[in-house]
């Protein structure tokens, strides 16, 4: 069964130039949405695909540029096609999300009062690989962000690991190339200053080259044309264009 990733956006969270950094799997049998950002729903119809071609969302965490499109796919789906969308989302983020994310907005009285009015909810344990939709299976593995929040990276169909906004991690790379057959890492990337929520250039640039082969960097911001020849053997996501999984795997990629 083929597997193709296309990135809504490529953006860091203040990235103009770029979408928020939203992915859209594809198994051809279901459509699984990685993060649901402000922008989400404005890339989709640029994308020609109409938000209930979407089998499932999946939340990494809680920051705009990750969940701040999630009231309106909300509301569209209930209202302009009458049924809750599939929210697949860690146990720990389910508070949070309502409670200080969605519950200003959709909150309705008598109507709308939980998570569960809205979306068909999809609660996922860390460490558990899971088929969220037909030829996707996803395992979260808890992911360092900023102090205190949950964060979650994605190892997808036992070969692709997809980072969420996380800081450097050389350690679970090693270990999921090494140990557990991850083929190609999809990196999210600070390319200016120090990386104290996320992972800078300079820091993926430390790691053995044959780490470096399998990366592919994302959520980078306005300048990332600067750092084309600075970026070594790794190469940028290209928003938008469509990724056979396959084709993420060849190690040459310039
Ligand atoms: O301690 C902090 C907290 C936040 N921020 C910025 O806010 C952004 C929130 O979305 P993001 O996680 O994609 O990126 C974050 C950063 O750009 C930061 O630089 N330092
Ligand atoms: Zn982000
Ligand atoms: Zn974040």
């Amino acid at each position: 069964m083929s597997l193709t990733i296309q990135m809504l956006g490529t953006g860091s969270a203040f990235a103009k130039n770029y979408y928020n950094n939203n992915a859209l799997l594809d198994s051809g049998e279901g459509k699984l949405l990685i993060d649901c950002g402000t922008t989400a729903s404005l890339a989709l119809h640029q994308m020609g695909v109409p938000l209930p071609e979407i089998d499932a969302i999946l939340i990494t965490h809680i920051h705009a540029d990750h969940v701040g499109g999630l009231e309106e796919f909300g509301f569209q789906m209930n209202i302009l096609h009458g049924r809750k969308p599939v929210l697949c989302i860690a146990e720990p983020l389910i508070h949070p999300l309502w409670e200080n994310t969605l519950k200003g907005g959709m909150s309705q009285q008598g109507m709308i009062g939980k998570l569960e009015d809205v979306f068909e909810v999809n609660v996922l344990t860390p460490g558990e690989p899971t088929s969220l939709v037909s030829g996707i299976e996803v395992e979260l593995i808890p992911t360092r962000h900023i102090p205190g929040k949950d964060s979650y990276s994605l190892f997808i169909n036992d070969r692709l690991f997809y980072s969420a906004d996380m800081t450097f991690d050389p350690d679970l790379l090693n270990q999921l190339v090494h140990e557990r057959g991850c083929r190609s890492i999809l990196h999210e990337v600070q390319l200016q200053g120090a990386g104290e929520v996320h992972t800078t250039l300079d820091e993926l640039l430390s790691l053995p080259i044959q780490l470096q082969e399998r990366i592919r960097l994302m959520h980078y911001s306005d300048d990332m044309e600067q750092f084309k020849e600075k970026a070594g053997v790794m190469s940028f996501l290209e928003q938008q264009r469509v990724y056979n999984i396959v084709e993420l795997e060849r190690t040459e990629q310039k």
